[in-house]
Parts: C-alpha cells; structure tokens; sequence
C-alpha cells in the first residue's frame, strides 16, 4: 500500500500542494486529475523525493525514506512529462536502460527477454532496431513505457507504478492499450497512480480518483463519487453535463454548451 498522510509542499512563500490525504491499495489504478497548475506533477515528484516535502509518504508499511535507491528502483519507476528527446540510441537499448538497476556490466538473458517482452506490450517490437530520434512523438512515448514496464517486470510484490501524462501524443487505439496494460500491471497486485487530463479515460479506467485545484484536494473516490457535474464545472471553470457512458456504463463528461435552434439554422440554413 502506498498511504500519503498530510503532505504539504512549500517553495519560498508558495504553497504547492496543500493537507493531501489519500492512500492507493495493491490492484489499484489511481487516477490524479485536476485544471493546469493544480499540482498534480508536484504530487507525483513528492512521491519520487524530487521535491522536498513535509508529511509521511509510507510504502508497504515503510516511510520512502528508509528504503534503499537500489530497492527503490526495481518496485518504483516513474514515466515523466518531459522525457529526453534526444537519444542517439537504437529502441531495444533505451528499453534496456530500464533494466540497469538488474545487470552491471552486460544484460543477461532475462534482461533480453523482458526488453522483447516490454517492446511486445506497447506494439514497438518492430522498431526495435530503429534509432529512437527518427521516431514520432507518440513512438517516443511508448518506448519509455516499455522501458518503465521492463524496470518493473521481477518477483517484487506491490510495486508502483508513476505516470505522468502517458497519454499525450497517443492516438485512441494506444491510449486504451497503454492504459489496459497497465490495468494488466495493477491487477497482478500492483499500483498505479496516473495523471491525466483525460477525464472520460479516467471515468472508465481508474478504480479511485483524486481531484485537486490550487494545491488542494476537492475530492477523492471511485469516478462516480467525483465526477459530477457540478464538481467538475465549478473546478474547471467550464459547463458540462455528466452522463452515463452507453457502452462501459461510467460517467461520461461532456462539455460544452447547448446551443440555441436558432444558431444551429443560421449555420445549417
Ligand atoms: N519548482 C517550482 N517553483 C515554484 N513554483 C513551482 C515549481 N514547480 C511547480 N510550481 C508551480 O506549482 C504549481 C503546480 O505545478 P504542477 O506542475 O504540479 O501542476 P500540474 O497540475 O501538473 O499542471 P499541468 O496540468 O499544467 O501539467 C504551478 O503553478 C507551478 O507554476
């Protein structure tokens, strides 16, 4: 279990994230959403210690601070917004940076296999050769998810998994690949925490979600317990209707206003 208890974040006079209180259970997908600015990379670098913070950020039972780097890196990874964009590297060998805490001098064969494996699950194992700067954004993107995968893939129990913004730069085929395959990951006794700004995606993958502006939590809860219309038209500032989903049967967010008959004749005569 992962369990954050009053967690604050101050740089100088500035208060980034404000009392945040959650925890995520083994099986869990969770899902951080809220407006620009509202905290949400802040929260997940807390949770990799790139940010000083005050509170207790517990891990199986354990503060984070206690636990070895080495340990550290075969139950936590962490996908970042801003990865490097330039890597004069074929695909399979940036997957296998995700295998460096296993291995000191050269891979062996599990290594190899995980790479292929990782490669496998974002549909990449035919680039594999290729040189990772002539790929596409969202190619990019699903190289360092299979690297991410690969840190992960070992005998460890109830690891956890850190994505911010996976999503960008994917069209809809991989964004619900990706987000199956780490449902695939949670469901072996794992953790994910996601940011995403997706919120139908977010309505039909997470098990929980957190929803914070302005540094402070607004609500926690399954999708339903979150995700209603007023909440989120208040937070974002914007006006929408929530409905029911009519294939997965979760909230479905529209937004956006009615528009009058009038307007619709004047466009369409
Ligand atoms: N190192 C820093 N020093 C000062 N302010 C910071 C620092 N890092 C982040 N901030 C500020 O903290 C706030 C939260 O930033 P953060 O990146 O966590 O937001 P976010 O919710 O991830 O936003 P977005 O959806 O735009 O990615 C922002 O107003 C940002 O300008």
């Amino acid at each position: 279990m992962l369990a954050i208890n009053q967690l604050d974040i101050n740089i100088k006079t500035r208060k980034l994230l404000q009392d945040i209180n959650f925890s995520i259970q083994p099986g869990e997908l969770f899902v951080i959403i809220g407006p620009n600015g509202a905290g949400k990379s802040t929260l997940l670098k807390a949770l990799t210690e790139e940010i000083n913070y005050s509170g207790e950020i517990n891990f199986q039972q354990q503060s984070i601070k206690k636990w070895t780097t080495a340990k550290l890196a075969k139950t936590r990874a962490k996908f970042s917004q801003h990865h490097q964009q330039d890597i004069p590297l074929p695909v399979n060998e940036v997957v296998m940076m995700g295998r460096y805490p296993y291995f000191t001098s050269k891979p062996n064969l599990k290594d190899l296999k995980v790479v292929s494996e990782s490669l496998k699950l974002t549909e990449m194992s035919a680039f594999k050769d290729k040189s990772y700067n002539q790929l596409s954004g969202g190619e990019k993107q699903r190289v360092h998810l299979a690297r991410i995968f690969a840190q992960l893939n070992n005998e460890f129990q109830e690891k956890l998994m850190l994505l911010d913004e996976p999503l960008n730069n994917l069209d809809v085929y991989y964004q619900h690949k990706v987000l199956e395959a780490v449902e695939g990951f949670v469901k072996k006794g794992n953790m994910a925490a996601i940011v995403m700004h997706d919120l139908n995606l977010a309505a039909q993958f997470a098990d929980r979600i957190l929803l914070l502006k302005d540094g402070k939590m607004v609500k926690y809860g399954n999708p339903k317990q979150v995700l209603t219309s007023k909440t989120i038209c208040d937070v974002y500032d914007f006006p929408c209707k929530v409905m029911s989903h009519p294939l997965a049967q979760t909230p479905m967010i529209v937004f956006g206003e009615e528009k009058s008959t009038s307007i619709i004749q004047n466009i369409n005569p």
